[in-house]
């Protein structure tokens, strides 16, 4: 059982080993037990102080102790980069990825469907599926392109990182910061899930304008794991992806070495089912930034890098209303995932662990079938139970990968075929 710390993003103090973090100072002359004091920024120095995120870690050895890098040549799905050819503006739609072949971990069973912006201009995000088999052990990932958000679709994840334990399940997201390294751990042998891999500003909770103090993701519902290490002198490589591709080292011990820490940079998870979900008590179906669990901003106001946006169980009870997502077209882009149940816009075809891709202007929204559902429905008050559809909405449009081209379902332009033409007078 790991402790966990509430709040999101406050400023923490943690040690695994009593007096193993300085008081009053980060960096004193002879830190206790002769431990190495390192600090890890996610933002620059200068970044202005409600937005400035560091962490001072207190470790075994420094991290700058490694042999270089040199091309990693597993994980063959994974950071391969998009194509550059001309990307036809088509919706896609995937199924769940196939089964992996027997050990097969959690890096290696990365596949890389969607990306935009190159992560050396600091904007941007990639979504990744991964489903694995296998527990990381003698071997450690770090992304230095970015915060990976980790959405489990199936099967429980145990991240071991350098600064605390996190316990996920399917319902629950876990954040890595850039830098952090870890291994992934599957409590139930096998596990399949989505990766957010943000390059641009630090998620963080969305204003609430005149929703108030309130609601949405509370901060407190965010959890953070104390200090947590391991003390081992075996062999371990190190993957890092930097600037989109993968690199490996290896190291004579553990870098999960961390005694002590404290700042405001630091991983956590979330419970999606402690999400306050606000909705019409009205009429008309609101534009979905009501469910913004978390966003990353761009530089043009109001216009997000990318929001991490889900879709919980929510009443309906709007009046006169088409309920479900309507028709509508997009400056931004959509990529949706989906963790459990059936989504209000698709009738079939949207699984479980498969994705989709709406790119900006793309001419989407309910499938014929909910369409024709919900333009009959009787309008009571009706619950949409037992789903959890989420979606990073970004303003730059995605490129597949050649893997997600050559692997899109087929048909998914049909799901909007036949409908009738409007009568006039
Ligand atoms: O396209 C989608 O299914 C996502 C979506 C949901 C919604 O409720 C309103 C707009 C929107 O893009
Ligand atoms: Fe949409």
């Amino acid at each position: 059982m790991t402790d966990y710390i509430p709040g999101f993003a406050n400023h923490v103090s943690t040690e695994a080993v009593p007096g193993a973090l300085p008081v009053g100072r980060n960096a004193p002359q002879r830190p206790a037990f002769g431990l190495y004091t390192e600090q890890l920024s996610g933002t620059a120095f200068t970044a202005p102080r409600h937005e400035n995120r560091r962490s001072w870690l207190y470790r075994m050895r420094p991290t700058a102790e490694h042999p270089a890098f040199t091309r990693y040549d597993g994980a063959p799905r994974f950071a391969p980069g998009t194509s550059d050819a001309p990307l036809a503006p088509n919706r896609l739609r995937w199924d769940p990825v196939a089964e992996p072949a027997p050990g097969t971990d959690l890096v290696d069973g990365m596949t890389t469907m969607l990306a935009n912006r190159d992560p050396a201009e600091l904007e941007g995000v990639a979504v990744h599926v991964y489903a694995a088999n296998r527990d990381m052990t003698n071997r450690v990932f770090v992304d230095a392109d970015g915060e990976l958000l980790f959405l489990p679709q199936a099967g429980r994840l145990t991240l071991l990182t350098e600064m605390g334990r996190i316990d996920i399940a399917p319902g629950q997201v876990a954040l890595i910061p850039r830098g952090v390294r870890f291994r992934a751990l599957l409590p139930d042998g096998t596990a399949r899930g989505y990766v957010a891999e943000n390059h641009g500003a630090l998620f963080r909770l969305p204003d609430l304008g005149p929703i108030g103090a309130n609601g949405l993701a509370n901060p407190r519902d965010f959890e953070t794991p104390v200090a947590w290490f391991e003390d081992r002198d075996a062999a371990t490589d190190v993957i890092q992806k930097f600037m989109g591709s993968l690199w490996t080292t290896t190291l004579d011990h553990s870098p999960l070495d961390v005694v002590a820490w404290h700042g405001n940079l630091a991983p956590w998870r979330y419970d999606l089912s402690r999400f306050n979900t606000i909705n019409t008590v009205s009429f008309d179906h609101p534009d979905p930034s009501i469910f913004t669990v978390l966003t990353s901003p761009s530089d043009v106001p109001g216009r997000a890098n990318a929001d991490f946006v889900i879709f919980p169980p929510r009443w309906m009870v709007a009046e006169d209303t088409f309920r479900p997502p309507w028709f509508h077209r997009n400056v931004m882009s959509e990529a949706m995932g989906l963790i459990h149940g059936a989504y209000d816009a698709k009738a079939e075809g949207f699984r479980p662990g498969g994705l989709s891709l709406h790119n900006l202007m793309a001419g989407h929204g309910p499938d014929h079938a909910s369409w024709q559902a919900a333009s009959q429905a009787e309008l009571k008050p009706h619950r949409i139970e037992g789903t959890m559809a989420f979606m990073i909405e970004s303003c730059w449009p995605y490129r597949p990968t050649s893997y997600a081209l050559d692997h899109a379902q087929l048909d998914y332009d049909a799901v909007w075929s036949d409908f009738p033409k409007a009568v006039l007078p």
